[in-house]
């Protein structure tokens, strides 16, 4: 391999990245190199063990931490945006939750592009490549785990009866959250490796086992900066030579012979393609980068899940807050761990329930709020497009779809998670020092669309992220029914066992409107954002085309979260791997 030269150039060595680099150098005649702005935090503690997700340098050195713009809908808050800057991306620091989505919401994004290869049954193979699955050992499935679900070891009982309050709810229990009919209740599947029930991030599993592949280059550290163009190269056939990026502040560039990936997720890859003069000239202008190609979508039709939660004390002690509330304990429960994978720390079990329409409305107050939506659609799709005519026809068609799919109680707007213990926005130090169960509810077919563009031409200044959250009425209310249904599932059997008052959103919100203004002031992201390099045709205001090539030019192609066009009820990481599956075999189908 010549140090200097690439068949492809991998941007971010991400979920997909990494997915995307390890196929196509399973062909030893093809040589990849990929790009990672962090470093290999596979050794981490924090990052392996799995009751430790989300602790010490997780949420510090291995997190972009992207920072929104004051949030209109939302007091002017301005939230964080978690993403992974490391080997393996998000998937470093993500709750390792492993689930799919809807089989309609993945059919809208062929039905929005007119082609039936992203399909929700011309995908699934896609997605099962990237799994092995595991099922539940004897102990496992006594302690409520059903057959088909991948899991470890059970937490404490405390996940099972969140299960048990959905079921006596009227959701469906199911033994397969991930058969793309997810409106049921069930224990999570988790992404862990099973044989020594560690994490499994993107490195562990698309890069650790093929790391000594001489056909395979990981630089790590490196901040890409921009794509090189060859001169002259005219539209549609923008071609890339190569890419510049920066270690330690020193500028460097490596060079590619056939196809550049953008992998740098939903926030990454729009930045490294307006820094390469790809995008909407004016805003490239005011940024101080020259235009190559005018694509005035790029950055757009953002869309994320919003996170809220509602807690409840309780008596019970086995809860993840006693790992907090005595340290002693929590050291011995880690050594439990590296003994013999046993303790609190073994698995972060979540029972999850994804609600349907039916379960947060009544059919009047959603006949009234489609009705509503349904009348003011135009208005919305303009309003959400930052004037770009054809992405108002995009954002139309998509909220066509999942108000539609509202209509068949399909669109499935919350899950709810069943935690045990102390999950919401009060700092440990802020909060009564007691055990808690906690309900998560999430927004997870927002409506709303918002925007990342770059302010400047400088790779390390970081972009505007501008989510829009909150800014479609359908959106308030169903994250507002979400608590209702939270509370609902806090003192349904068998969690009314275990209740010892609710701690918040707390007894004086009472009304719709009071839990709405609680919420305003609390709501987070959840991390699943999507959508900015959008697969929909152009005359939709798409980005990429279903080869996943951005529009304009000869050799780059996007895969990662970005991709997405429609919003799905899931989290995202099994998707985004079956995004970099279904990107490998399309780059090489296309070379055979
Ligand atoms: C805190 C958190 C919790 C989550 N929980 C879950 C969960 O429980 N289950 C689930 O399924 N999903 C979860 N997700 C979401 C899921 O992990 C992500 O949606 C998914 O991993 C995104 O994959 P990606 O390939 O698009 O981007 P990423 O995996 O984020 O990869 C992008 C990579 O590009 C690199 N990069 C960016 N810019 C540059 C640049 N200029 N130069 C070089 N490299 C660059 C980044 O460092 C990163 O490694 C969570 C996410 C977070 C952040």
């Amino acid at each position: 391999v010549s140090p200097l030269t690439y068949d492809y150039v991998v941007v971010g060595g991400g979920t997909a990245g990494l997915t995307v680099a390890s196929r196509l150098t399973e062909d030893k005649d093809v040589t990849v190199a990929v790009l990672e702005a962090g470093f290999n935090a596979e050794g981490l503690q924090e990052v392996f063990v799995p009751g430790l997700i989300g602790t010490g340098i997780s949420f510090t050195t291995l997190d972009w931490s992207y920072a929104t713009v004051p949030q209109t809908n939302l007091n002017g808050r301005i939230l964080t945006v978690n993403a992974g800057k490391a080997l393996g991306g998000s998937t470093i620091i993500n709750s390792m939750i492993f689930p799919r989505a809807e089989a309609e919401q993945y059919d809208a994004w062929g039905q929005l592009n007119n082609d039936s290869t992203w399909t929700w049954s011309a995908l699934l193979p896609f997605f099962k490549k990237s799994e092995i699955f595991t099922p539940p050992n004897a102990l496992q499935t006594a302690s409520g785990a059903v057959s088909k679900l991948a899991f470890r070891t059970t937490f404490s009982s405390s996940p099972r009866c969140g299960g048990g309050a959905a079921e006596s709810l009227g959701f469906p229990a199911s033994p397969d959250l991930a058969n793309g009919d997810p409106h049921a209740v069930g224990i999570a599947p988790n992404s862990l490796d099973a044989a020594n029930n560690t994490r499994c991030s993107a490195a562990c599993a698309y890069y650790t086992p093929f790391a000594d592949r001489p056909n395979l280059v990981v630089i790590t550290n490196a901040t890409v900066s921009r794509i090189l163009w060859a001169t002259g190269s005219g539209y549609n056939k923008l071609t890339a030579t190569g890419v510049e990026y920066l270690v330690n502040n020193e500028t460097k560039t490596i060079g590619v012979s056939e196809e550049v990936i953008l992998s740098a997720g939903t926030i990454g890859s729009p930045k490294v393609l307006e820094l390469s003069g790809v995008g909407n000239s004016t805003i490239l202008k005011t940024a101080g980068v020259t235009p190559v190609l005018d694509l005035p979508t790029v950055g757009e039709n953002f869309a994320d899940h919003v996170h809220s939660w509602a807690n409840a004390f309780t008596n019970i002690t086995l809860t993840k807050d006693a790992l907090l509330l005595n340290p002693a304990f929590a050291a011995e429960q880690l050594a439990l761990w590296y003994k013999n994978r046993t303790g609190l720390y073994s698995a972060a079990p979540r029972s999850l329930g994804i609600a349907a329409p039916s379960d947060v409305f009544t059919p009047a107050q959603l006949n009234t709020l489609i009705a509503q939506a349904e009348a003011n659609l135009t208005n919305f799709a303009v309003q959400f497009s930052n004037g770009n005519p054809a992405l108002a026809k995009g954002i139309a068609a998509q909220h066509k779809i999942a108000l539609s799919l509202y209509k068949q109680n399909k669109e499935l707007p919350l899950e709810m998670n069943a935690e045990p213990g102390y999950s919401g926005p009060t700092a440990f130090s802020a909060r009564p020092a007691r055990n808690y169960t906690a309900i998560n509810s999430v927004l997870y077919a927002p409506l709303s669309r918002g925007r990342t563009h770059i302010t400047s031409s400088d790779p390390l200044v970081p972009p505007a992220v501008d989510p829009a959250y909150w800014a479609h009425p359908l959106d308030v209310a169903a994250q507002v029914g979400g608590i209702k249904l939270a509370r609902r599932m806090l003192v349904a059997p068998p969690l009314d066992s275990i209740y010892a008052g609710e701690f918040e959103p707390g007894a004086n919100k009472t009304t719709d409107a009071d839990i709405e203004e609680w919420l305003r002031g609390v709501v987070a992201s959840d991390n699943h954002e999507v959508g900015s390099l959008s697969m929909m045709p152009q005359s939709l205001g798409g980005v990429v085309d279903t080869s996943l090539k951005v529009y304009g030019t000869a050799n780059v192609r996007v895969a990662d979260a970005s991709i997405i066009p429609f919003p799905v009820s899931a989290h995202l990481s099994s998707t985004v791997y079956m995004i970099g599956e279904r990107a490998a075999d399309i780059i090489r189908g296309g070379k055979a």
